[in-house]
């Protein structure tokens, strides 16, 4: 059987980071830079108070006490968005908002708390050394530096710099668009009456979700019939909008099992088996001119999100123009035996939590009851996946073992 990593290195093949596009800022969101951002422009631009207050001389303030105020003149009233022309001497003070430029000769800000908020005069009882709420031009940024790094994702703090050195669009690798269908002539949509021997479609939305998690767009087409004309012609309709297709069930050993028998035809997808536990049967390819790539996960809906988060993953990150990292691992205490079938890695899924026995620094996991690749509600309680390496069959409570954490929601 194939080895994990193997497979880890086959699908990445079948990808290359999506073509820069350029997008205005907020459809940028999510995106991923594709251009180190320079800043033209200082931040801030211009010398400006942190303060509401009075821009002074800070040796006119200097003997101020509550006892023994300094009452200066008000000589100018600076709002935010001044065009910043206002000047004061030694003995005068201006009336100064936050944001608002300081004016020449001022070389501190006495916030309007230390004072009596006077508009003529002004009452100064606490002194305020120089510099004081004051924010320096090309404090935050110098013009001509770098403040944003090819290859981040375009987050809110990310836009907030985007917009504050001026920039309007950007240019960025897209979210890939990723394309779900599910085939099995047992599925129903969720809500709609079941027959006999029928199920409510799960798998699409699991991976829908998924997608939209690891920040990506999903189009969840639902499922197709056990027909393997059928999964072609719409595999047909959707690659327009794919930049990644992700089929699940089917490509098994069943006598049915549609997306195995439809796509081997077209002899650009290879159906093989991987060394783990779930996860085993796993399809990858192209479909359609030029090929786009397709991954075919089993239908067992553990096996689909187990696979996903392996396989599905890092390939989403080499579109995105990431580097295609696995799931972040650490090592944690086994709170239970474990037991896994020899020549197979298991993935278990398991709640990962700080140690808070004696192991000391660090974490535990405790592996889920019910491990079947079909036993969902399971899965819904847990947050991360434990490594149980190929040739290990059992680890006893207390044994240390590797274990991947899951994703927590939307990146
Ligand atoms: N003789 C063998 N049988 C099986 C083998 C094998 O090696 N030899 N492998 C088993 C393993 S492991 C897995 S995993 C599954 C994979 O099967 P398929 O990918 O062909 O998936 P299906 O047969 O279509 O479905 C399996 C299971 O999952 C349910 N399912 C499928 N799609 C959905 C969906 N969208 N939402 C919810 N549930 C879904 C389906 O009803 C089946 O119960 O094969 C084993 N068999
Ligand atoms: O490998 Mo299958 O994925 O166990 O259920």
């Amino acid at each position: 059987m194939k080895s994990v990593e193997r497979h880890i290195a086959d699908v990445l093949e079948l990808v290359e980071p999506l073509d820069p596009i350029e997008l205005d800022l907020l459809r940028a969101h999510g995106a991923v830079l594709a251009e180190p951002v320079t800043s033209a422009v200082s931040l801030p631009a211009f010398d400006n108070s942190a303060m509401d207050g009075y821009a002074v001389v800070a040796d006119d303030v200097a003997a101020a006490a509550p006892d023994r105020p300094v009452t200066l003149p008000v000589v100018a009233d600076i709002p935010a968005g001044d065009p910043g022309a206002h000047a004061i001497r030694p003995g005068m003070c201006a009336r100064i908002m936050t944001g608002a430029p300081m004016p020449a000769g001022a070389t501190a800000v006495v916030p309007v708390e230390w004072t009596d908020a006077g508009v003529a005069r002004v009452a100064v009882h606490r002194p305020a050394r120089a510099g004081n709420a004051v924010r320096r031009a090309g404090e935050d940024v110098e013009a001509g530096t770098r403040v944003l790094r090819d290859g981040v994702r375009i987050g809110a703090a990310e836009l907030a710099v985007l917009a504050a050195v001026g920039r309007r669009a950007v240019r960025v690798r897209p979210r890939p668009r990723v394309v779900v269908l599910s085939t099995g002539a047992e599925l129903v949509e969720p809500g709609d009456p079941v027959g006999p021997g029928q199920i409510w479609e799960s798998n699409s939305y699991m991976l829908a979700a998924a997608v939209l998690d690891a920040g990506c767009v999903a189009y969840r087409h639902g499922f197709v019939a056990d027909d393997p004309a059928a999964v072609l012609g719409t595999l047909e309709d959707l690659l327009v909008r794919a930049d990644l297709v992700l089929t699940t069930g089917g490509v098994s050993m069943g006598a049915y099992d549609v997306v195995k028998e439809a796509l081997a035809r077209l002899g650009t997808v290879r159906f093989e088996k991987v060394a783990m536990q779930p996860g085993m049967p796993q399809g990858f390819g192209t479909v359609g001119e030029p090929g786009t790539p397709i991954i075919t996960l089993p239908g067992n809906p553990v096996s689909a999100f187990v696979s996903f988060h392996l396989f599905v993953l890092p390939v989403l990150r080499r579109l995105r123009g990431m580097p295609p990292e696995p799931l972040p691992s650490v090592p944690a205490r086994l709170l239970v035996p474990v037991s896994s079938p020899p020549g197979r890695r298991s993935y278990l899924r398991a709640v990962l939590d700080y140690d808070r026995g004696d192991g000391g620094p660090g974490y535990a996991v405790r592996p889920a009851v019910r491990q079947g690749s079909h036993q969902l509600s399971a899965l819904a309680e847990t947050n991360a996946l434990v490594v149980v390496p190929e040739e290990v069959t059992d680890v006893p409570a207390g044994g240390v073992v590797e274990v991947l954490q899951l994703p927590t929601g939307a990146a």
